[in-house]
């Protein structure tokens, strides 16, 4: 898995090459009041003169349609959802010079939290004693499955610097080293790869499907000693004409065989969010400091935003082209998006009120909702083909203006949103193409890491 991408574009914030993703001013988010190879798979389908089904058992009725059933695990998951953002709070050990304070935040429950006399209750709260595989089954998982499903799917690390948030999206930097490549340390990107590849070669690797009848996978290849190798309970069906033929491939266009699922992954490790006060930036720091602080404060009036609207109904206008942070995220945030925030704190007093702050923000993230829908298209393979061609072309239009352009400020765009955000976005698509008795499952991967 890992040689896929060489590994300086993986390798996460080590403490070297980590991008100053630097401290914020008084201008924070939770100034708001709170509360509130292609693979192809043999596909045999036989065409006899005659339904007959012998020498072969009897093959099980009809379950379930292809355009629901492209991908395993799909099948339990709805085509479109008003989905929540999912949060999780994660607290991470104290430093060996924060070990005598005592933890000034406090699991209470699995999915509540306490700081001073403050309650809060989210989805999930993981606390010191949580493994990385843990946090990688709380949000990980869904993900690829929703992503395999055809869903678009985010997860987003926010919290003050030193919280957290680059140790569970990557892992510590040594996880990362091939030698370690099987480290219990190894953070959520590089297991939601694993996952997601070890899936699809499970889906598509060496299966063989009925393509007259899709709902029958990973069907067995026997030998008989008079009738020779066959594949077990494929269909047949009688044809006497060409045009019988015809039929039975247009039934197979219609039952869903020219599907294809695209989807995104936006794995997102966002700037610390404390005050700036608190830091001794000073000079182009403290000026990069402002501007970071200024996203994530449009991050967070955003975030408020949305979070009125998803309760109170009413339409107003989104103003997700504030800043260049924003309007990057716009699909996860209240969009065509399944969203994981993983909200990371620290244990120490002095850090309560940062973490008290990240945890009010957590509280009006939980009240967005998304409308994340499956992304499938049935149209012809041309279409499809088009359909990609113009999604690359918006994508490398996106990347032109970020590298291009420039804030009000005087900072260019594409510095700025580098030190605002850690984004690892790509994109999936899987289809199963004509000709007819050959699937082929479509990859693509891109790699937009901003760090
Ligand atoms: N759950 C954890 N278990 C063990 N160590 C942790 C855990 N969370 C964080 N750490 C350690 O705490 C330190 C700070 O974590 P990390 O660098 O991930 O913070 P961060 O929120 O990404 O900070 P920044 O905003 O500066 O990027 C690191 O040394 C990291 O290894």
């Amino acid at each position: 898995m890992k040689s896929l991408f060489n590994s300086k574009t993986l390798t996460p914030n080590s403490q070297k090459n980590k991008p100053p993703k630097v401290p914020k001013e008084n201008l924070d988010p939770n100034s708001v009041p709170s509360d509130s190879s292609p693979y192809k798979s043999p596909g045999f389908s036989k065409l006899f003169s005659g339904k007959s089904r012998s020498p072969l058992p009897p093959r099980p009725p009809l379950k379930r349609k292809l355009s629901s059933e492209i991908l395993e695990g799909a099948a339990t998951i709805p085509t479109a959802s008003d989905s929540g953002v999912q949060v999780i709070v994660r607290i991470r050990p104290p430093s060996k010079d924060e070990e005598e304070e005592g933890s000034v935040v406090q699991k209470l429950t699995g999915n509540s939290v306490s700081i001073s006399d403050h309650t809060f209750t989210f989805d999930s709260v993981a606390d010191t004693v949580s493994t990385q595989e843990d946090v990688f089954h709380l949000v990980g998982l869904p993900l690829v499955e929703n992503c395999l499903a055809g869903f678009n799917s985010s997860i987003f690390a926010y919290g003050q610097t030193g919280s957290g948030k680059t140790y569970t999206m990557w892992g510590p930097p040594t996880a990362l080293s091939d030698e370690n490549s099987l480290s219990n340390e190894r953070g959520l990107t590089p297991r939601v790869f694993e996952r997601l590849f070890s899936r699809i070669n499970e889906i598509y690797n060496e299966q063989i499907t009925d393509l007259l009848d899709p709902t029958q996978r990973n069907l067995q290849i026997r030998e008989d000693v008079g009738t020779g190798v066959y594949v077990e309970s494929l269909t047949e069906e009688f044809v006497y004409t060409l045009k019988d033929v015809n039929q039975l491939l247009m039934k197979n266009v219609e039952d869903g065989l020219n599907a294809a699922r695209m989807s995104r992954i936006n794995l997102v490790d966002l700037a610390g969010s404390e005050r700036q006060k608190h830091t001794k930036a000073a000079g182009d720091r403290l000026k990069e400091a402002g501007n970071i602080n200024k996203s994530l404060s449009q991050l967070g009036n955003l975030i408020n935003i949305l979070g009125e609207v998803s309760q109170s109904g009413k339409q107003r206008h989104i103003p997700y082209r504030d800043s260049k942070l924003t309007f990057l995220l716009q699909e996860s945030l209240g969009g065509n998006a399944k969203l994981a925030m993983i909200c990371a704190v620290s244990p120490s007093v002095r850090c309560k009120s940062e973490s008290l702050s990240t945890l009010r923000f957590a509280q009006r993230a939980k009240a967005i909702k998304n409308k994340a829908v499956v992304n499938e298209t049935t149209q012809d393979d041309v279409n499809m083909l088009r359909e990609q061609v113009r999604l690359l072309r918006d994508e490398l239009v996106r990347i032109k203006s970020n590298r291009g352009a420039t804030m009000g400020d005087g900072y260019s765009t594409a510095e700025h949103a580098r030190r605002t955000v850690n984004l690892l976005r790509m994109s999936l698509t899987c289809t199963t193409a004509m000709p007819f008795i050959r699937m082929t499952v479509m990859k693509r991967w891109r790699l937009m890491k901003m760090m």
